[in-house]
Order: structure tokens, then sequence, then C-alpha cells
């Protein structure tokens, strides 16, 4: 597996607001840290799984970072709020989304893998290829640039003491060890999200935007098998559940007596 991130050096300050659980502060520890996104159409079932798995990885010692996108830092809330609610193009949609993850990683997800926490996020880059790209039609290259400069190691790395800027030796693009796919058919998920909240502006839309957003986040786990652990979400909470537990035992990430 490849390390997330090397070092890293941040001149901002940390913020409590990537919901970080448990843990005293420790020496940075890279080579534990894990990045770990939820993915999906809206109603998948994503926040249904996440705490379960946070209390897994707590029960075994390790610091989890519980956090979500877009949103995460103060700023970046702000930002969910703008695109969750205001009217925009899907260019400043795109903009807006990845200023987020930037002041995200800088602040929160960076320093949380330094310090060797498990950082579980719900949604990262993929939703913005299934839903700006897939869903909306934005270029996907323009998406493919603003991937390379936002989550670039370059300005989040540092000497572990985090004093001097370092250059990484090689181009680090930061993202996630692993991405558990939900993968529902949206149908089903309108079915599950009717009456249970006021939609947004995602949520919203006409079950054709998610059959697109569903495509596009099908082409993304061909273009990074490696990283994507789909589940199927149509099943029932516990089997679902079973699915992703098994995901991670046998990565050895979780030992199977730390789950239910
Ligand atoms: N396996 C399941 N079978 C039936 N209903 C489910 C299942 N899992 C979750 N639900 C229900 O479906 C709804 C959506 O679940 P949840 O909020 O976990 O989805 P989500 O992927 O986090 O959605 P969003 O991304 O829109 O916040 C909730 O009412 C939840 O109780
Ligand atoms: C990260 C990200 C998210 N979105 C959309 C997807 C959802 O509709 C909302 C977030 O709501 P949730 O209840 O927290 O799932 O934002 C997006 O369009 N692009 C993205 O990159």
């Amino acid at each position: 597996m490849t390390p997330t991130l090397v070092a890293s050096r941040t001149t901002l300050p940390p913020e409590g607001a990537g919901l970080a659980l448990g843990g005293p502060a420790r020496r940075p520890s890279h080579s534990q840290g894990l990045f770990i996104s939820f993915e999906g159409i809206d109603g998948a079932g994503k926040s249904t799984h996440i705490a379960g798995l946070a209390d897994a990885f707590q029960s075994e010692g390790r610091a989890v970072t519980l956090t979500r996108e877009p949103g995460g830092t103060l700023l970046a809330e702000k930002l969910r709020n703008m695109v969750l609610d205001d009217a925009m193009d899907p260019l400043t949609e795109s903009l807006l989304i990845f200023a987020a993850r930037r002041d995200h990683l800088v602040r929160v997800i960076a320093p949380a893998l330094l310090r060797g926490d498990v950082v579980l996020c719900d949604r990262f880059t993929d939703a913005t290829f299934a839903y700006q790209g897939a869903g909306r039609g934005f270029d996907v290259k323009v998406l493919a640039t603003l991937e390379r400069w936002v989550q670039s190691g370059e300005g989040l790395l540092g000497d572990p003491a985090g004093n001097q800027p370092m250059k990484p030796e090689v181009e680090t693009v930061i993202e996630p060890h692993l991405t558990v796919w939900f993968d529902l058919p949206p149908e089903e998920a309108a079915l599950r999200l009717a009456d249970s909240r006021v939609p947004d502006r995602f949520e919203s839309q006409p079950v054709e935007f998610f059959r697109r957003v569903a495509r596009g986040y099908a082409e993304r786990q061909l273009g990074h098998p490696e990283r994507f652990a789909r589940i199927d979400a149509s099943q029932n909470r516990e089997a679902v559940w079973q699915g992703i537990r098994q995901v991670f035992v046998e990565k050895g990430w979780l030992q199977a007596a730390a789950l239910p």
C-alpha cells in the first residue's frame, strides 16, 4: 500500500471542526495513517455505517478522525452550505467544492494522517467526478487538473518537525487508501429518502441525474479497481454491514473480534 503522505507541514492552526474522535496527541507517524472515503448516491446508506466503523477502530485503540465533504472545517462547511443551497453554474460549483477540499486537506486530513489517525471521510473526490462530472456533465479533464492542484502533497509536505518546507521527491497526489462504494439503484435510493428530510439542491434532482451519477461511480471504480471496494447497498442493513466488515478484516485493518 502506498502511503498517502510522506510528511506534512501546515502553517494553519488545526481545527476541531474535523470531528476528531478520541486518542491522545501523538508524534506524527505517517505509516500508520489510514485514509478511507465512503461514496455512493444520496441515500445509499453511508452515514448508517460510518459511525460503527469508527467505534470498531477506536475499540482497537486507533484514534479516528470522522469527517465529511464538502465540509470538515469551518470554512469548508460555509462553502458546503452555498453548494447545497445556492444556484450556480457547474464550474463555480466545482471550484467551491475543490476550495473546500483544499482547506479540509490542509487543516484536518493531512495533520490527522500524520498523527497516525484513521480518517473516515464521508465522500471525497470520487463524488466530484460522479456528481459534477457524470451528473452535471462538467469537463472531467478540468476536474482532473483541479484534483492534481488541490490534492498535491506540495505545500502540505514539510519536515517531520513541521518547520522547513520540503519539496516532495515525487509528485504526491493525496487520495484515499480505500474507497467504500455503496452501490444502490437510484430508484431504491429515492424510495429510502422519500419524506425523510427536506431535499437539498442535489437530492431534489430527478432520478435520471442519479443514474448518471451512479454510472460515474461505476466508471471511477473501473479506473481505480485497487482502491475501490463495492458494497451491494441494496441488501438489508445487517448484510451491508457484514460486507463492509469483510473488507476491513480481509485487509487486516480490523480484527474480526472488534466488529459485531
Ligand atoms: N440497507 C438499508 N436498507 C433500507 N434502508 C436503509 C438501509 N441503509 C440505510 N437505510 C435508510 O436509508 C436512508 C438513507 O441512509 P443514509 O442516511 O445512511 O444514506 P447516505 O448515503 O448517508 O445518504 P446521504 O449521502 O444523502 O446523506 C436512511 O433513512 C436510512 O435509515
Ligand atoms: C463531496 C461532494 C459532494 N457532492 C454532493 C453530494 C451530496 O448530494 C452532497 C453532500 O450531501 P451529503 O448528505 O453529505 O452526502 O454534495 C457533490 O456534488 N460533489 C462533491 O464533490
